[in-house]
């Protein structure tokens, strides 16, 4: 590794919002030298990587931290929380599911949780500022961007069996809709809108805000580092970070004159904060950390969007080329027997998948096989929350990522997840989709009351790979959101969070756009303050 360097802002984490936040700044601030520091390689020139429709080869690659999850009391404990190791982050190697959050979300992280200016009105005008969007200038598309980074598209409406299932949507009284439109989708069912160019190259973070400004001369980027931890001088102001390059490496420093912006992800995020001292006093004592901010909300309020799998033969033969294997989104509301509590929001979500998804039936003995389609009802708002903890005090052990899925003292998460089992088989019986449903491979029709479907979620269950909230933004006097709304973490200086750490809530639909988003912010907001 060359020398110590020296720049004004180094943000940590070339993922989803970090990519986002450097690339702005450097922008926004010509004479700041900024630097992106990403543990995992580049990604230009990958293919596997670039290519959306070869994302699944990713999931426990090399290019993946793969992270087995903790034992879990009423879930799934075989998981694994799938978290990038590349540039762009998960937006590198996910499904590029592309949604602006429904106003409702946005708003709450205001009203209800405290973090002021973060409302819809602002995030719509970044969302807007960030997308090439399709439908932007089409007749009710005009709120849509046409000049920003990342190209979103519509997903060409070619699988037969996918036009077969929105038709059976429709049978089952869930009508077709058009996403992003402006509108929260409450009940409707379309194919996505994913951020990909057309050639077929994923709009990672990477590709839409590094790749162009790579020879911006303000603009370092650093990749094969991962930061050790956050270093902070006896005042606790963050004047640096260390690096190492392999498991052996002795670290250097890089030193920040101005700030540095953890953007590492909702698991390594609180991860490298207690790393560095700011954390729960009692867990940092526990594994011997020095504590310098006892701050109980970093690690804690984890929160997923858990998924389960319903999964059909098909009749016909599958589509044998896609965008990327998942085109299709079903929102509606179920009966799970609790009053709402999201005004204006679906409770219940499903993917269509082309593909066999039996990542984790098989081991449980249900028939498997190829030429198939399934769904995969998810909790929009699931109640459960885990933490993310050390295994110990050295940098190179995998944190403890605990969902602590289906545990909300209601039951309300299993519930919803019932009753979308449900919903999905109303749906799959539907006269449109006849030629298509074969027998119901998992769970299978055996399974028909609340204890045995309940049983079935529990050992087979996914995550749709959404964690945050681990280092969630609040009010000032909020002791359990370590940040402020301007993202500064709360009791040091010099120090923020930008990624799906910060969000309060999560969102009810796929979140990456909104990372995005909050790159954005987080370039605004540093801009403002220096
Ligand atoms: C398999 C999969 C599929 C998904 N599909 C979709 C989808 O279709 N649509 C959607 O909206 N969302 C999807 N998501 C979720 C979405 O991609 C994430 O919510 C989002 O990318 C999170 O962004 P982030 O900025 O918080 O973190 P990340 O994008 O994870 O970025 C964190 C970065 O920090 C780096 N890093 C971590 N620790 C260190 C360290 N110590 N030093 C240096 N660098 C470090 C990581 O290597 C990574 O590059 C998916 C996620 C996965 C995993």
């Amino acid at each position: 590794m060359a020398e110590n360097q020296e720049f004004d802002y180094i943000v940590v984490g070339g993922g989803s919002s970090g990519a986002a936040a450097a690339a702005r700044l450097s922008e926004k601030d010509p004479e700041a030298q900024v630097a992106l520091v990403e543990a995992g390689p580049d990604d230009a020139g990958i293919d596997e990587v670039l290519q959306l429709n070869r994302w699944m080869e990713l999931l426990e690659s090399g290019y993946d931290w793969d992270y087995q999850i903790e034992p879990q009391e009423n879930g799934n404990s075989f998981m694994r929380m799938a978290r990038a190791k590349v540039m762009g982050g998960c937006s590198s190697h996910n499904s590029c599911i592309a949604f602006w959050a429904p106003a409702e979300d946005l708003d709450e992280w205001e009203s209800v949780h405290g973090a002021a200016g973060w409302n819809a009105e602002n995030a719509f005008r970044l969302y807007r500022q960030l997308e090439t969007n399709e439908d932007a200038g089409t007749p009710g598309g005009e709120h849509h961007g046409d000049s920003g980074p990342v190209h979103l598209m519509n997903i060409p409406p070619k699988d037969p069996c996918g036009n077969a299932l929105l038709d059976a949507c429709e049978q089952a009284g869930i009508p077709r809709a058009r996403f992003n439109a402006g509108e929260t989708v409450t009940n409707g069912a379309s194919f996505f809108q994913i951020n990909r160019q057309a050639d077929g190259t994923r709009a990672s973070s990477s590709v839409s805000y590094v790749h162009p400004i790579r020879d911006r001369e303000n603009f370092h980027l650093i990749t094969g580092a991962q930061v050790k931890r956050v270093l902070l001088d006896e005042g606790l102001r963050a004047t640096g970070v260390e690096i190492v390059d392999n498991a052996f490496g002795s670290p250097r420093t890089l030193t920040a004159r101005r700030e540095i912006v953890l953007s590492a992800g909702a698991v390594d995020t609180p991860k490298l904060l207690m790393l560095s001292g700011i954390g729960p006093r009692e867990h940092l004592e526990e594994v011997g950390v020095v504590t310098a901010v006892d701050s109980p909300g970093v690690g804690s309020h984890l929160q997923d969007h858990p998924e389960a799998v319903i999964q059909w033969e098909a009749r016909k033969p599958m589509v044998q080329d896609s965008t990327q294997w998942w085109e299709i989104g079903i929102f509606t509301s179920v009966d799970a027997g609790f009053d709402d509590e999201l005004p204006g929001r679906p409770n219940f979500m499903m993917h269509y998948g082309s593909v066999n998804f039996d990542m984790h039936t098989l081991r449980r003995g249900f028939p498997s096989s190829e030429n198939v389609f399934c769904l995969t009802p998810n909790v929009p708002h699931a109640r459960s929350r885990g933490t993310v903890r050390l295994r110990s005090l050295d940098f190179r052990d995998k944190p403890k990522v605990d969902p602590r899925y289906f545990t909300d003292e209601e039951g309300y998460d299993m519930k919803v997840m019932i009753e979308g089992i449900r919903t999905a088989r109303r749906i799959a019986e539907q006269p449109a989709l006849a030629e298509w449903r074969g027998a119901e491979q998992f769970p299978g029709q055996d399974l028909q009351s609340d204890e045995e479907l309940a049983d079935y979620v529990r050992e087979t269950h996914n995550t749709v790979y959404h964690p945050v909230g681990t280092v969630r933004m609040g009010a000032d006097d909020d002791a359990l959101s370590p940040l402020d709304s301007r993202l500064r973490v709360k009791g040091v200086t010099g120090l923020r969070v930008a990624d799906a750490s910060v969000m309060p809530e999560i969102t009810t639909v796929n979140p990456n756009i909104t990372c995005f988003m909050i790159g954005e912010r987080a370039a605004e907001l540093i801009a403002e303050d220096a």
